[in-house]
């Protein structure tokens, strides 16, 4: 991948430019009745997303493409799909897209095709949740498995809940747990509600070293072997999901019951590897298969049309005009959808993990704006909580609103009344109320203009807020796995044209060494004086305290 940066592109000073004729989202509208045949796309019969209430307009739209040619973002497509290893800081290739290769065409890495053992792993998985949901597969007392148990943090945790989530009209008889925090509190409550002969656990570490999944690990591992006392138990209890052969075996797994995965699989983007384990388990493994059926159609989207037809791109190049032109800061994602609640919280990792990134690709320190903050509640909640902020704040907060056409519990009027919400928000967005409006309803009340006339500024609401609307026919494995690629390539496309490596993640390298040097300092009661006074005050009044 080239290093260009953005901010010398001609399309950039073009766009700054044009940022001057201040386009309103309601004079858009005004100018043309057909905005929203114009500015929205549907992909397949599945998903609809209409981006027409921004502050773009033709113009805008043409010096954005001119952008993404300016930063070659075909090129850098093709190299990620391909194989090449666009991870520059690690040297790997990034390939998640290799793992829901349902075309099974050769995908090249180091000289050799990675497809022969993608489709060994899925089939192992295939087996393995067979035995798992039909009863065969027995604990250490012979009994079959009722709980399962993942334990992960990071990427390989927040894809496979957020999924199991997501897809609960889907499941089977398994109860799914997720232990992620290394709080104590996490293992123990979920060992609660589990008996150690009926329940099997995933362990989830792309490297086998994360000090959280570990050290929940080693505590589910004296669960069960205080209540089977005989190692042979781990065995038909404990699974690891992982890159790390050597760690899964010193950890007494055995390699048997590895699912494995590679390193050009980057932990945010593995929910669609082995690290999915836990979501084909409980939904079986067609419905997983099915999941990434959705991705592939999405990623053949985004890899073969048009960009003035594709919607990553274009989800991507108007997040970039907010966030780079018009100061946007954060972006939030709303999904009317209760069984999408941690459909924000994954892409708050997806997105801001990969693109939370202050120096380019050329080594120095960027002059623009990179990855905005992610942030969401499912959309009602939300309306009562922090909406407030979105329509009169002094901050301008572009939201993605999801919904499905179609619920799966169809409880009298819920769901009319759940998109009414999803409707009338992206409306009040973008129209706001003005002025006369609210003078209007207070004439129309009988009151007069004078009796209400210290009132009125706070009723008004200026409008002019972008959203985009993205609806769902109905939240199946299928369209959620086209939604999650159709998020990844817009973070992707927005990372090449910020000129950024997305796949690395160093920042969060720091916070973990400290840790490693304060935890020794704990365990003993001696005065702490080898930090600066605050986290020596800290850390001396825990003692003191503990
Ligand atoms: O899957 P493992 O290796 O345990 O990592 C879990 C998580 O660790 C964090 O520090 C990040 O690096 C994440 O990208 C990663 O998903």
């Amino acid at each position: 991948m080239k290093n260009i940066n953005p901010v010398q592109t001609a399309a950039w000073s073009q766009l700054e430019q044009h940022k001057a004729e201040n386009l309103t989202i309601a004079e858009l509208f005004a100018q043309d009745n057909q905005r929203f045949d114009s500015y929205s796309r549907q992909f397949e019969d599945q998903m609809l997303v209409d981006f027409s209430k921004n502050a773009i307009n033709q113009t805008t739209l043409d010096l954005l493409y001119k952008l993404a040619k300016e930063c070659q973002l075909e090129s850098a497509k093709q190299a990620m799909f391909s194989g090449q290893k666009i991870n520059r800081t690690e040297d790997r290739a990034v390939l998640h897209t290799a793992l829901r290769n349902r075309a099974n065409t050769p995908i090249m890495v180091d000289g050799s095709d990675v497809m022969p053992e993608v489709n060994a792993v899925l089939a192992k998985m295939k087996g393995f949740c067979e035995r798992v949901i039909s009863g065969e597969w027995k604990g250490y007392t012979d009994k079959a498995i009722t709980d399962v148990i993942n334990i992960g943090i990071g990427g390989s945790d927040l894809g496979p809940y957020m999924v199991t989530e997501a897809l609960r009209p889907y499941k089977n008889h398994l109860t799914m747990h997720f232990v992620s925090n290394v709080d104590g509190t996490h293992i123990a409550e979920t060992l609660k509600k589990c008996n150690p002969e009926t329940t099997l656990v995933l362990v989830a570490s792309k490297t086998f070293t994360t000090q959280e999944t570990m050290t929940n690990a080693h505590s589910a591992r004296d669960w069960l072997l205080a209540s089977a006392k005989d190692e042979s138990a781990v065995a038909k209890h404990f699974v690891a999901l992982s890159t790390n052969a050597t760690e899964v075996a010193k950890f007494g797994i055995d390699t048997e019951n590895m699912f494995e995965f590679w390193s050009w699989v980057g932990g945010r983007y593995s929910l669609w590897s082995a690290i999915g384990l836990s979501i084909a388990l409980s939904i079986g493994f067609e419905n997983f298969e099915q999941l990434l059926e959705g991705a592939h159609a999405m990623d053949n989207h985004f890899l073969t049309a048009p960009v003035e037809q594709n919607i990553p791109t274009l989800l991507a190049l108007i997040g970039i005009w907010n966030s780079n032109f018009l100061g946007a800061e954060t972006e939030a994602i709303l999904p009317y959808d209760q069984y999408l609640h941690r459909f924000a919280a994954y892409f708050q990792q997806g997105n801001m993990e990969s693109n939370g990134k202050y120096v380019g690709r050329d080594g120095k320190v960027v002059t623009h704006q990179t990855g905005p903050i992610i942030w969401g509640e499912p959309g009602t909640n939300g309306q009562h909580a922090f909406y407030q902020l979105i329509h009169q704040g002094t901050k301008i907060i572009p939201c993605d609103f999801i919904a499905p056409a179609q619920t799966h519990n169809q409880v009298s009027d819920h769901h009319s009344k759940l998109l009414s919400n999803f409707f009338a928000q992206t409306e009040a967005l973008a129209f706001g109320k003005s002025k006369e409006v609210v003078e209007k309803e207070f004439l129309d009340a009988g009151k007069t203009l004078e009796e209400v006339a210290e009132i009125v500024p706070f009723k008004v609401f200026e409008g002019n807020r972008p959203t985009n609307s993205i609806l769902v026919q109905k939240i199946t494995p299928y369209s959620l796995g086209a939604l999650i690629a159709m998020y990844e390539h817009k973070i992707f496309v927005q990372g090449v044209i910020f000129n950024i490596y997305s796949f690395d993640q160093w920042g969060v390298e720091l916070g973990k060494q400290l840790a490693n040097r304060i935890l020794p300092e704990l365990e003993n009661d001696e005065t702490i004086a080898s930090h600066d006074s605050s986290t020596n005050g800290l850390i001396n009044q825990f003692k003191a305290w503990r």
